[in-house]
């Protein structure tokens, strides 16, 4: 028998079709799929008080006319766009259709330090992708693309992290900081772990599926309105402005399925059934106890889950006085090689570039995991200081003045997030991933960044992903499902 949760619950829940559980990309996509296909009988339940996500700005800083600034905590770049003869990013289809201000970011405006100062390694950056190209050569997967190339169940290939698969390609970074540091630019940048955490095929194959099969540029948001105007420009299609449809800062606690319906119970004591529910809560909210379903979700499911990682990417936010700027204004990246220690600040990329925020000041240095952890659970003071003394070391002690502003969002800790974005880990089989995005019961859908086999991690991914989760009458041939 199944018991719902014995929270204060009213004794009649608010009934729907549909339940949209997560208003970030993937849950306005889903909603959007749905009124597409005439069902509009839904609710989109969402814990924060707007849509977005893990698309989701702040105000920082001062300019001269003492205005803040909008950064972005979340997402910043679309992440290929298109080139002539498409396919187009779905990501930079709505950027153009929101009239999204944004700016070509070129990751080669690069230069290269040490505790010395500046010395130049960027050699070392072409060697990564050398050895990256030669790996794929060796195997025949130069054009790899996730979907078509990588049997489900070749155990051999899923096994490979890209560390081990690396040096037997004769890439050898371990004892030279400047090497290190280039390969935690082009690897963990962009996955926010490192390559020994991360498996061999799907790393290339997503990478290639991104920036291969789109477009090599990424376009940074510079957007004041933030980055999300992109999904609440997505959203107005089918949402009316205070849309009753759409329940903002309600959190769901517990997802209840039987064979008649679906009922979520949420902290408020308010709860609402379906005939179907979509979740498209992050891969962290996932693993955490935030909701408890019942039953419980089988052991297929949770093995998925448990297995796939999830990655944390932080910035750290700096404004220094805008006449004392100490940096190139021309370079877009700085490159610090820590040497003691991988991923110790190894990045800092300017705002005040004449292309993005021109005189602003703005500096973003950016850890990953597992340092991430470090620098979330210390004070920010600590952070502050330790970022001070690599700027220091870089720039020159007298050059680097007090930032007049510092901020840094803790990914790992926000409770309807819990880490940045997903990674694909070594021994994680297709099918395993197939599991994530499989139904349960019937009713309870899944979808996000983490269920896409091409474009984990990405914004695109998640899109795609709410866009095919639920089809006309429910039926969509590529899910499988176990009961
Ligand atoms: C720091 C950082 C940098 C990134 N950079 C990029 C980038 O440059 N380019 C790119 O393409 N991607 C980037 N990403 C990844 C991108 O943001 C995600 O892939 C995408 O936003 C995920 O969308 P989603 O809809 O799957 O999940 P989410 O955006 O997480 O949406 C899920 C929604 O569910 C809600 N929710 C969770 N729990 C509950 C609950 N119990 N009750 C009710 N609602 C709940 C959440 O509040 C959230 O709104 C970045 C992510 C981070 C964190």
């Amino acid at each position: 028998l199944i018991q719902p949760p014995a929270t204060n619950t009213p004794k009649t829940c608010q009934k729907t079709e549909v339940l949209v559980l997560g208003a970030g990309i993937a849950g306005i996509t889903a909603a959007k799929a749905l009124t597409e296909n005439g069902l509009e009988d839904f609710i989109i339940v969402e814990y924060n008080s707007e849509i977005g996500g893990r698309c989701r700005h702040t105000t920082f800083g001062q300019d001269q006319n003492g205005d803040p600034y909008t950064v972005e905590l979340g997402a910043n770049w679309i992440q290929g766009t298109v080139t002539d003869d498409g396919p187009e990013n779905p990501i930079w289809t709505l950027a153009k259709e929101s009239n999204l201000s944004s700016q070509a970011s070129d990751s080669s405006s690069l230069t290269t330090y040490d505790r010395t100062g500046q010395v130049d390694y960027r050699d070392k950056l072409d060697e990564y992708d050398t050895h990256c190209s030669q790996l794929e050569r060796r195997e025949g997967r130069a054009s790899m693309q996730a979907e078509s190339q990588i049997p489900l169940n070749s155990k051999e290939i899923e096994n490979a992290d890209l560390r081990s698969a690396l040096s037997n390609a004769g890439y050898h970074p371990e004892d030279d900081p400047h090497a290190q540091t280039a390969e935690w630019y082009k690897m963990d940048y962009e996955y926010a772990q490192p390559p020994e955490l991360s498996s061999r095929s799907r790393t290339l194959a997503s990478y290639n599926s991104t920036f291969g099969h789109f477009s090599p540029i990424s376009h940074f948001s510079l957007d004041p309105r933030g980055f999300n105007t992109i999904i609440q420009t997505l959203s107005s299609t089918y949402l009316t402005p205070a849309d009753p449809r759409l329940h903002l800062s309600t959190v769901v606690h517990n997802i209840t399925s039987t064979p008649e319906n679906i009922t979520i119970h949420n902290r408020d004591g308010t709860c609402i059934s379906a005939s179907h529910a979509i979740t498209t809560f992050s891969l962290g909210v996932l693993k955490s106890p935030l909701v408890t379903f019942t039953p419980p979700l089988p052991p297929w499911k949770t093995s998925a889950i448990e297995k796939m990682t999830m990655g944390t990417y932080t910035k750290i936010f700096m404004q220094f006085p805008h006449d004392k700027i100490f940096w190139n204004t021309s370079t877009e990246f700085f490159l610090y090689a820590s040497p003691h220690t991988r991923g110790y600040y190894p990045l800092f990329q300017s705002l005040s570039h004449a292309d993005f925020l021109p005189n602003s000041g703005i500096l973003i240095a950016t850890v990953t995991s597992p340092f991430s952890a470090i620098v979330e659970s210390q004070p920010l003071e600590t952070t502050q200081n330790q970022v001070m003394e690599v700027l220091r070391e870089m720039f020159g002690e007298d050059n680097v003045p007090e930032p007049k502003a510092f901020m840094l969002p803790k990914w790992g800790e926000m409770e309807w997030a819990r880490g940045s974005f997903s990674n694909w880990p070594p021994g994680f089989t297709g099918e395993e991933h197939e599991d994530l995005r499989g139904r349960v019961g019937g009713r309870l859908w899944f979808a996000g960044e983490h269920t896409s086999r091409e474009w984990y991690g990405y914004l695109h991914g998640a899109y795609d992903e709410g866009m095919r989760a639920l089809k006309p009458q429910y039926k969509e041939p590529k899910i499988r499902e176990k009961l």
